[in-house]
């Protein structure tokens, strides 16, 4: 039978644009640390760690996972690199999650750090995750690709920039609760509207920032949750689908999935659900932690994971459906990735500010009576989707 896996220590940084006092190696060793401290652990409770790192080249060195590796008390235990783009931390969790289920180890760290805006040009880089011969000279980046997304999917479901900006306010005043967030603070739909036009319709404030900094989490069985833990959150689910890498193949009227919809999240929402137990997610999930790097993803993701029927999440959002106070269900609560964005670990941070949610430890940003919390994650421009469920006891499919 499978192991239940509990979430035993977390920690996060504060986020900010550069973090020139420390390197990525120490930011890495910050986050372990302050993991095994909150889970009142040491490195030798750990069987295995996962790093969770994107593309290396923000570090200015390749594989620094390796760089990092004794500084998180890596060396003598196997260690596993992830890397899915965005949705890397949520894969992350998901490879320490079987690790533990299927017995093969009783706890394990996961660990990573970003240093994203180190690079002059991001976009730069970014670019060169699109397939060389066909797509990198149209141009594209991580902005313009989504733009084209949130075009078509407004003019599909009749929607204008304020839909967006509406989107933008609910997750900065909820920032407003988080002191790890990097963008915070109250602004109004006229502040999004006439901020700086990045690609049609997405302006400056629709869009993430370039966030340094660090995070980890440690998961365990029950034996190591009774020794180590009070109040556990529980990882009861956990889906992942993956599309394919070529942009014209999720496109058009032959394409097996739909790009501007997010389709695939659909099926990791449902296999993630299965597990967990969760049949209706509106009314059994108090806290859903989205990955939304830009204003309109979040609308697809909550569409796709069942929250709302296609078209309707921003018709809902001019209701307060997604609200803290007075919602149907919490969206992120923490602000979310339109806040703060450290690519190689904003799955991670998802899942964090979930789990925390389940284990009261949340903070100011704290919803009263979450039993189920959903963490979700994209990335690799939408080719790789997680759905994580946390729950505040072990489900048993
Ligand atoms: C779905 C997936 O596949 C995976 C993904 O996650 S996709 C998203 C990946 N991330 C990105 O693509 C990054 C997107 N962001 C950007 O490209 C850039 O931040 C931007 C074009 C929006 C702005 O660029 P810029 O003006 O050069 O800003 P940048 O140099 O980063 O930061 C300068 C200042 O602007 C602030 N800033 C950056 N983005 C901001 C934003 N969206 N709103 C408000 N302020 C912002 C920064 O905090 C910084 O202020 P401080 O110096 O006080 O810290």
């Amino acid at each position: 039978m499978s192991q239940a896996v509990a979430v035993l220590g977390t920690y996060q940084s504060e986020f900010r644009t550069q973090d020139p006092h420390h390197t990525f190696v120490e930011q890495a060793q910050i986050a372990a640390a302050g993991a095994y401290r909150d889970a009142g652990m040491t490195p030798e409770d750990v069987d295995a760690v996962v790093i969770s790192l994107a593309p290396t080249f923000f570090m200015g060195v390749a594989d620094a996972d390796r760089w990092a590796l004794d500084h998180i008390f890596g060396a003598g235990k196997p260690v596993f690199r992830v890397h899915t783009g965005g949705a890397t931390g949520g894969s992350a969790v998901h490879a320490a999650n079987t690790l533990v289920r299927s017995g093969l180890a009783r706890s394990v760290l996961i660990v990573g750090a970003e240093r994203i805006a180190e690079t002059p040009d991001a976009q730069k880089v970014l670019n060169i995750i699109f397939d060389a011969f066909y797509e990198r000279d149209l141009p594209l980046s991580t902005n313009t690709m989504v733009a084209l997304r949130a075009t078509t999917y407004m003019q599909r479901f009749g929607y204008d920039q304020e839909d967006l900006a509406r989107v933008v306010v609910r997750a900065r005043r909820n920032a407003m609760n988080n002191p790890y967030a990097h963008l915070k603070g109250e602004v109004t739909i006229a502040d999004v509207l006439s901020s700086r036009m990045i690609a049609w319709p997405l302006k400056l404030f629709d869009i993430c920032p370039r966030s340094s900094g660090s995070a980890a989490m440690i998961v365990g069985n029950m034996e190591m949750a009774k020794r180590f833990a009070t109040r556990p959150a529980f990882v009861n689910g956990a889906g992942a689908r993956t599309d394919t890498y070529w942009l014209g193949d999720r496109m058009g009227p032959f394409a097996e999935s739909d790009i501007i919809e997010y389709q695939l999240i659909a099926e990791a929402a449902r296999a993630c659900f299965a597990q967990g137990g969760i049949t209706d997610p509106l009314k059994q999930i108090q806290v859903a932690e989205i990955y939304d790097p830009y204003s309109i993803n979040s609308a697809f993701t909550l569409e796709q994971a069942g929250f709302c029927s296609r078209g309707m999440a921003l018709r809902l959002e001019r209701e307060g459906y997604w609200d803290c106070d007075g919602g149907a269900v919490a969206v992120n609560p923490s602000g979310g990735t339109l806040c703060t964005n450290p690519i190689a670990i904003s799955g991670l941070v998802r899942c964090i500010d979930a789990a925390n949610q389940i284990m009261g430890k949340a903070g100011a940003m704290q919803i009263a009576g979450v039993r189920n919390a959903l963490a979700t994650a994209s990335g690799g421009s939408a080719q790789f989707y997680t759905c994580t469920l946390f729950g505040a006891d072990p489900y048993h499919a």
